[in-house]
């Protein structure tokens, strides 16, 4: 079967641009709270490099935990399994940034992609280096994945995260308190404000989520085994307590971010970017949630298909 994804995209396109609960806009970091609910945009990113769009795909938004995904390539690259000594690999049932379970695991994280947990994949990934380098060869690591030098970090969305994150520095804290940081907090939780500002379109994205599939050519950022592992944890984790909602309704590797964004890998198929601001209960993107359940029920590419 040939799919029309242009007219596939065209309808997830018109159906979001008339519903009209669409969420809320994160407001906790203030810099996110001023962006329009109104914009929605989708790339779907074919291994041959073709790209297929709907809405605002072209327009960069803040990726915030979507970083996350391509941070945990850089920890396991420095560290290999061992870094599974210091995060755990099980879904928390918990808000991204709950404080809870760390107390009771002595300050190991549930999983990399709640905020603990991507604190010390940062930390990890820094290994000795300092921000300003961790943070230069994250951005390569991206623009490598999406084929594009043009993306960058928004200086003002770091601050404001900054200004604004005492829970995330309390977190940083608890595990440091438990031995579970390797770098003064301070450090640790600059390089991860920033990595969580940096900005791509949904075309950017969906080509950069081809990293996370088999690619006849094009650059390999990571093993075969080490792809299925980031996979597998997207799956289970990537849109927190709600993970087990977006397998069962789109079953695909996916991470969200409180920008309203959520990059998607369908394995053999392709990368798909989604970007809607308003978020549901969970903080995970709500239109942007509803658009990739529509475009995996009319494409079938659900791993579980
Ligand atoms: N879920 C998210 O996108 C959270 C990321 C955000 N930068 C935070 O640490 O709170």
């Amino acid at each position: 079967m040939t799919l029309d994804l242009t007219a596939i995209l065209d309808e997830i396109g018109a159906e979001m641009a008339a519903a009209t609960d669409r969420g809320k806009v994160a407001s906790y970091i203030p810099e996110l709270a001023c962006i329009d609910p109104a914009r929605f945009g989708m790339a779907v990113c074919l291994p041959d490099g073709q790209v297929f769009t709907t809405g605002d795909a072209q327009e960069p938004f803040s990726i915030q935990s979507i970083s996350k995904v391509f941070t945990l390539a850089m920890a396991l690259g420095r560290m290999g399994d061992q870094f599974w000594d210091r995060v755990s690999r099980e879904p928390s049932g918990q808000a991204f940034n709950s404080i809870l379970q760390l107390e009771h695991h002595k300050g190991i994280p549930r999983n990399p992609f709640v905020n603990a947990g991507a604190i010390a994949t940062t930390d990890a990934a820094l290994a000795g280096h300092a921000p300003s380098e961790f943070l230069g060869e994250l951005l390569q690591f991206i623009r490598t994945a999406a084929g594009d030098d043009s993306i960058f970090i928004n200086e003002k969305v770091a601050k404001s995260e900054e200004a604004t994150g005492d829970l995330n520095r309390a977190l940083a804290y608890f595990m440091a308190a438990h031995g579970n940081m390797a770098n003064p907090v301070p450090l640790a939780l600059g390089a991860y404000f920033h990595q969580c500002a940096v900005e791509m379109s949904c075309a950017q994205l969906a080509r950069a989520a081809l990293f996370l599939t088999e690619l006849p050519d094009g650059p390999r950022l990571v093993s075969a085994a080490r792809r299925r592992r980031i996979n597998a944890m997207m799956m289970l984790c990537g849109h927190y307590d709600a993970s087990g909602d977006f397998a069962y309704r789109v079953g695909l590797p996916g991470k969200s971010g409180v920008g309203g964004g959520i990059m998607v890998v369908a394995p053999q198929h392709a990368g798909i970017a989604v970007w809607s601001p308003g978020l549901n209960g969970q903080g995970n993107s709500k239109l942007g949630t509803a658009a990739v359940e529509m475009l995996v029920r009319a494409t079938g590419w659900s791993v579980f298909d």
